[in-house]
């Protein structure tokens, strides 16, 4: 119905306007032809009375002539004969004349040309021989009538058409002419008496040629012009005698309504014509008027149902709209996850989406009574009714619904009150949605959150919030807490040997024993890696702590039995404890790491208690790894050189290569930073700037001296594992041009012991290179003879715990010969180091030790110091003589 509105509109509309136009058009279509039917009539009218006027003057013209040439007597012609007619002839031509105010006199002409009487003028002397009228005369004066073009008369000077007819004599020739010219101002008088509009025009013209003869109005120019293709022309050369006719004047480009009329039986027509602009003048009124008014009407009309129509559409979109977004809401509450449920004031289900009653495990029927009690499984079911009753939103992002089988669900729920109506409020919506995944879910974060995934241990996130609940509980009661931060011994040796899966089966076994071997109120943490901690919470006395570190590392000391695996463990153990170590996690956290690595230091499988020693060593360690960079680029480390002096010819065969850090005035003796520097990594840097500092040197002495002096350099086991050792090795010799059998490379067993066949092929490639390789501190490690042979070592250098008491100790003494003759045994050579005293110079050279070195020669020097230190050795020995 609605849509069908606005085509009826359009259908008016279209009624309107053929109800209004057709009749208008009809009547101004009658008017307008009615009207051009009276601008001919008039036109007909006036050129009928013209023509009759026309031809009445022409015809009593004609007669008058007519009875003038039949009343001449001939001999009135002669020239000599104007004395005796001249007054008679003059009188009767006057008399004849004053009848006619059209013409301007009448004229007597002998058959020269010569006007003898005239009615105006007494003794005409004019001769018209030349006009056209006397000559056409002359040439056929059997013409009834001749009619002249128009012409200022030569008597009267006045414009004029003469009507001149011939005398003949009685044998028929040509005797003279007799003429009345017409006086053209009369007929213009005549023809501007009559009204014709504007725009109207009378023309009087020659039938037979078209020449005008007069014009109203005038136009310069244009009398005496023939037409050619004039309509109107045509018709009369036809034939027509008179007619009315219509076209668009060539000389004004006028629309004219032309009414024609043949003058008797006279060469002559008379044509009026009415302009349309004229005639049709009040039609156009009449036509603009009613146009406007159409118009007006129209679009009024227009006007009006168009905002009907705009009106009717904009109902129709809008009940569309609202149907559209019924159907919306519609699939929006069967389409919703959530439960949504329409309530009324008194609680009552109105209605419920398929969510709602698939969560809530009702079928088509609906429950009645207060809904909210039978759903609201705890117990808030009054208070939601209260906030139903007083229309006030409620939101709960944690309660229990009850199904209709009483089963239960949390939920999360909003209420609304739904808008009033007259002030009556409608009862509420409720949405509903069950988040029991959701909490599933939001527990399993929750865990994987505060939880080590491979142990199930609490991580460090938990262990510090359990600290915290522990710390604030032990403040109020004055009780200690325990931080015991534990680190796997070698456990990276088992990671990268025997791979990640065995590693990780160990890290669970670890767990698994050091929680069955604490309390429930103890904390057990993984850190990451092989890190962890066991917080220990409300301590009277910090003692007790120590049994308790003594069942840990006794448990963990067990071997792990892992599938094919019997492994070996053990942990270091550093403590720190509340209050006394700090008062917040982190600085006891700090503090635990710091005494384990003191644990660490002092062989591992132990454990340390924070003091403030270790503290300050580690700021100081902390500071040293800080300026490391700043040393190497600012040469602050510098080369101190220990003179090797062989035994057998007393002469400095060698040097060892001791590095010094010149940290403004203090100079920092190595054994303080390179631990630092092998933990930080920076002794691959510092390494290979001592290797090109010795190489350098040694070749000088060599160049410049003359002096073969072997450079003995200490070679870190981080070295091997992080630097290019072969390469930095090539390049310090290259760079230097250092023979390959002046560079020795001093190794610990240790270093050694630990390294893998990589390493042992770039030892190979130095020594097949002429490289010299020593084992430093020998003696003190496993002294396997087994990387001896293996590595084909040139030397060994007893270490200085040996040497130094070997002349009041049997024990170093019994162990220093056996490490030479063992060595001579496996053709190396041996070097003693930490020779302080003469005695055990004498007792190495006793024991035939091939070199030795210590503070008796000398202690490591400046490079300037050793310098002239080789200068002046006299290359004796005490006692040599003896020996
Ligand atoms: N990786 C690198 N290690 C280096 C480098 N330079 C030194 N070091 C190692 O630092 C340790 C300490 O060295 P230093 O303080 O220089 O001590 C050396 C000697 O001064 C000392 N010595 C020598 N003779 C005596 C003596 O008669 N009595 C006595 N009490 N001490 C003496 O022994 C140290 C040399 O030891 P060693 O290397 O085992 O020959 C030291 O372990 C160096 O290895 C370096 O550039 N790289």
């Amino acid at each position: 119905m609605s849509a069908k509105r606005p085509k009826l509109y359009l259908v008016f509309f279209i009624l309107a306007v053929l109800g209004t136009v057709v009749p208008a058009a009809f009547l101004l279509g009658s008017a307008y032809y009615s009207e051009h039917r009276q601008a001919a009539q008039d036109a007909r009218n006036v050129s009928g009375v013209l023509e009759a006027r026309l031809e009445a003057t022409l015809r009593r013209i004609e007669s008058n002539l007519g009875e003038l040439v039949a009343d001449l007597p001939r001999q009135a012609l002669h020239p000599k004969a104007f004395s005796r007619y001249g007054e008679a002839m003059q009188r009767q031509l006057a008399m004849r004349a004053s009848h006619f105010p059209e013409i301007v006199g009448l004229r007597i002409i002998d058959a020269e040309g010569n006007v003898l009487y005239a009615s105006d003028v007494t003794r005409p002397r004019v001769n018209v021989a030349d006009r056209s009228y006397f000559q056409a005369l002359r040439r056929e004066p059997q013409t009834r009538l001749f009619f002249s073009e128009v012409a200022v008369g030569r008597i009267s000077g006045r414009t004029q058409l003469v009507v001149a007819m011939p005398i003949r004599r009685a044998d028929g020739s040509f005797a003279g002419v007799a003429m009345a010219p017409l006086e053209m101002r009369y007929f213009q008088q005549l023809f501007d008496a009559i009204d014709l509009g504007p725009r109207g025009v009378i023309t009087f013209r020659r039938s037979d040629d078209g020449r005008l003869v007069l014009r109203r109005p005038e136009r310069p120019g244009t009398v005496n012009q023939t037409l050619s293709n004039n309509p109107m022309h045509l018709r009369v050369e036809a034939g027509e005698r008179e007619g009315v006719i219509s076209y668009r004047a060539a000389l004004d480009q006028m629309e004219r309504v032309y009414a024609f009329k043949r003058i008797g039986d006279f060469p002559f027509y008379v044509a009026v014509g009415i302009a349309a602009k004229d005639f049709l003048a009040p039609w156009y009124l009449t036509l603009g008027i009613t146009s406007g008014v159409e118009l007006i009407f129209l679009a009024g009309l227009g006007l009006l149902l168009w905002r009907l129509d705009r009106a009717e559409r904009r109902r129709a979109a809008a009940s569309q709209a609202l149907a559209s977004s019924e159907r919306r809401f519609q699939q929006l509450l069967d389409s919703a996850g959530e439960g949504i449920c329409g309530l009324d004031r008194q609680g009552r289900l109105t209605f419920a989406n398929p969510a709602a009653r698939r969560l809530l495990g009702y079928g088509e029927e609906l429950p009645r009574g207060d809904f909210l009690q039978q759903v609201h499984a705890d117990d808030a079911g009054a208070a939601l009714r209260t906030c139903l009753e007083e229309d006030r939103s409620v939101h709960s992002d944690d309660a229990l619904f009850a199904r209709a089988d009483g089963s239960r669900f949390p939920v999360q729920y909003d209420l609304y009150p739904l808008a009033q109506e007259a002030g009556v409020a409608q009862g509420a919506v409720l949405l509903f949605a069950d988040i029991a995944e959701r909490k599933r879910h939001a527990d399993q974060i929750e865990y994987l959150a505060h939880h080590d995934a491979l142990t199930g241990l609490p991580n460090r996130l938990l262990a510090e919030d359990r600290f915290n609940q522990a710390l604030a509980a032990a403040s109020r009661r004055g009780e200690q807490v325990a931080l015991l931060f534990l680190d796997l011994d070698g456990f990276k040796t088992i990671n990268d040997s025997l791979g990640h899966e065995v590693g990780d089966k160990v890290l669970r076994a670890v767990a698994d024993r050091l929680r069955s071997h604490l309390r429930e109120s103890d904390t057990v943490s993984r850190f990451g890696g092989d890190e962890f901690l066991v917080i220990m919470p409300g301590l009277q006395q910090v003692e007790v702590i120590y049994p308790v570190i003594g069942k840990l590392l006794a448990c963990l000391e067990q071997p792990l039995a892992l599938e094919h695996y019997q492994l070996s463990t053990s942990v270091s153990i550093g403590v720190a404890v509340f209050p006394h170590d700090g008062r917040d996690f982190t600085t006891l956290m700090q503090k635990a790491d710091t005494a384990m690595y003191h644990a660490k230091d002092a062989g591992r499988n132990t454990y340390r208690l924070f003091d403030e020693a270790m503290n300050l060593h580690a700021q100081e360690t902390l500071r040293l790894r800080n300026n490391f960079q700043r040393g190497l680029d600012g040469d602050e480390f510098v080369l101190h050189l220990q003179p090797q002096v062989d035994l057998a010819s007393g002469q400095v065969v060698g040097a060892e290569a001791l590095v010094r850090w010149q940290d403004g005035s203090r100079l920092i003796a190595p054994a303080h930073f390179i631990p630092v520097a092998e933990s930080s990594g920076f002794i691959v840097p510092l390494g290979q700037w001592v290797l090109r500092e010795s190489c350098r040197l040694a070749a000088r002495w060599q160049r410049e001296l003359g002096r073969e002096v072997t450079i003995a350099v200490n070679i870190s086991a981080i070295q091997f594992k992080r630097g290019d050792l072969e390469r930095t090795v090539a390049e310090a010799l290259a760079e230097s041009g250092l023979p390959p059998h002046l560079l020795e490379l001093e190794l610990t067993e240790s270093t050694l012991l630990n390294q893998t066949e990589s390493v042992l092929s770039t030892l190979r490639t130095l020594r097949d290179q002429g490289v010299r390789l020593s084992i430093d501190d020998f003696g003190t490690g496993y002294s396997s003879l087994a990387y001896l042979k293996r590595l084909a070592v040139n030397k060994l250098k007893i270490d200085q715990s040996f040497v130094r008491n070997l002349d009041g100790d049997a024990e170093d003494a019994a162990i220093v010969r056996a490490i030479i003759e063992m060595a001579h045994r496996l053709n190396l050579r041996t070097v003693a180091e930490g020779v302080e005293t003469v005695e055990v110079l004498q007792s190495l050279r006793r024991f035939a030790c091939d070199e030795a070195q210590g503070y008796y020669f000398a202690r490591p020097l400046p490079v300037d110091e050793f310098e002239r230190f080789l200068a002046s050795w006299p290359g004796l020995l005490p006692g040599r003589m003896a020996y």
